[in-house]
């Protein structure tokens, strides 16, 4: 990853409209002359509290919260090789943001690493980062990319996510209202935050969210259960069903679907939607877990399965005769 090259702070007379990301990269989007107008008022005058990012132009400029908080003149821009004070929110994160992290919130301010999900690998995370570095902890995203999905929380939920734990709620709103989606994000995990909110350490955070967890969960079951209840129910009776059918001449394709139907699980995510197929499973840092087959020999001992790589393919080697034709 090339070095950023003194990226141009919000305010002052050093900015130029040429900005780069912190990849070196020209962003077209500082172009934009209302932004310019933004950014000659320094980012700390803006917000009570200072906002910063590592950017690396990943992201489509149109999309992407990070940049949308740069042309608001809200956060600064940090180069590669540049460590940040105050709470860094980050994928590199080891223990995660608490309330007893408010004090250096208010006093240092909350930064994001603006990057790809699909890229991570790409982010050079020991020349950027600082000494407070957090993940954040269950939560769901309410942008319009990630909606619905647990722990990939964009750059300006990042933050606000960050304020509110510490029980900075009106920052957390006010960064928030910036964006047509934003204060719902505080409503869908209005709950979760509350819980958050009267923990005091990392620990007692993460243990908050495993209780979670473990309720969504039981929960998830319990809706499953009650939804093979209902489908029972608006079935009547299953015995006299499949008389009725046979009386009133339905064909057999027909009862194979419903038959088929009747199968179908239907199972929810953490916001009571439903899912299709499978439960999806996350890591912390919300990536699917996909979920092995546990197959099990005559005597109950568990098969190991070798992990197969689709991409490989066989190597068969091709023979043909004097005229060209391929001998099978
Ligand atoms: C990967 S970027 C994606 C940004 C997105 N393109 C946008 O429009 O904002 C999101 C950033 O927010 C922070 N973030 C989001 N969810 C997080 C979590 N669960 N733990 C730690 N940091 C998180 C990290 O700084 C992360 O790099």
């Amino acid at each position: 990853m090339a070095k950023g090259k003194n990226k141009s702070k919000e305010g002052g007379s050093t900015r130029t409209n040429h900005s780069r990301g912190s990849n070196g990269h020209h962003s077209k989007q500082n172009h934009k002359s209302a932004e310019f107008k933004h950014s000659q008022t320094h980012a700390t005058d803006r917000f009570p509290t200072k906002l910063a990012m590592w950017d690396f132009d990943h992201c489509d400029p149109k999309r992407c919260s990070g940049k949308k908080l740069e042309r608001l003149g809200l956060i600064t821009s940090l180069r590669v090789g540049q460590k940040f004070q105050g709470i860094v929110v980050s994928p590199n994160g080891k223990g995660v943001v608490c309330p007893d992290d408010l004090k250096i919130v208010e006093e240092f301010g909350a930064s994001v690493v603006e990057c790809s999900w699909a890229r991570l690998d790409e982010v050079p995370f020991n020349k950027i980062g600082g000494k407070h570095e957090r993940l954040l902890p269950y939560l769901v995203a309410a942008n319009q990319v990630n909606y619905g999905r647990p722990w990939r929380l964009n750059c300006v939920e990042a933050l606000a996510a960050c304020f509110a734990i510490v029980g900075r709620m009106d920052w957390a709103s006010q960064l928030l209202e910036n964006f047509s989606w934003g204060l719902s994000f505080l409503e869908i995990n209005a709950e979760l935050l509350a819980i958050y909110q009267k923990c005091t350490d990392a620990e007692s955070v993460k243990k908050a969210e495993e209780e979670w967890l473990e309720k969504i969960e039981q929960e998830t079951q319990e809706r499953k259960n009650q939804s093979k209840d209902t489908d029972l129910w608006m079935m009547g009776n299953v015995n006299r069903m499949n008389k009725l059918n046979i009386d009133s001449g339905d064909s057999e394709e027909e009862e194979e679907e419903e038959e088929s139907e009747e199968e179908e699980e239907v199972c929810y995510d953490a916001l009571g939607n439903a899912i299709e197929d499978k439960d999806i499973k996350y890591d912390s840092l919300g990536n699917i877990i996909e979920e092995k087959e546990v197959k099990y020999d005559s005597l109950g001992n568990i098969i190991e399965e070798e992990d197969i790589d689709e991409d490989e393919e066989e190597e068969v080697t091709v023979q043909y005769d004097s005229l060209d034709n391929r001998i099978e």
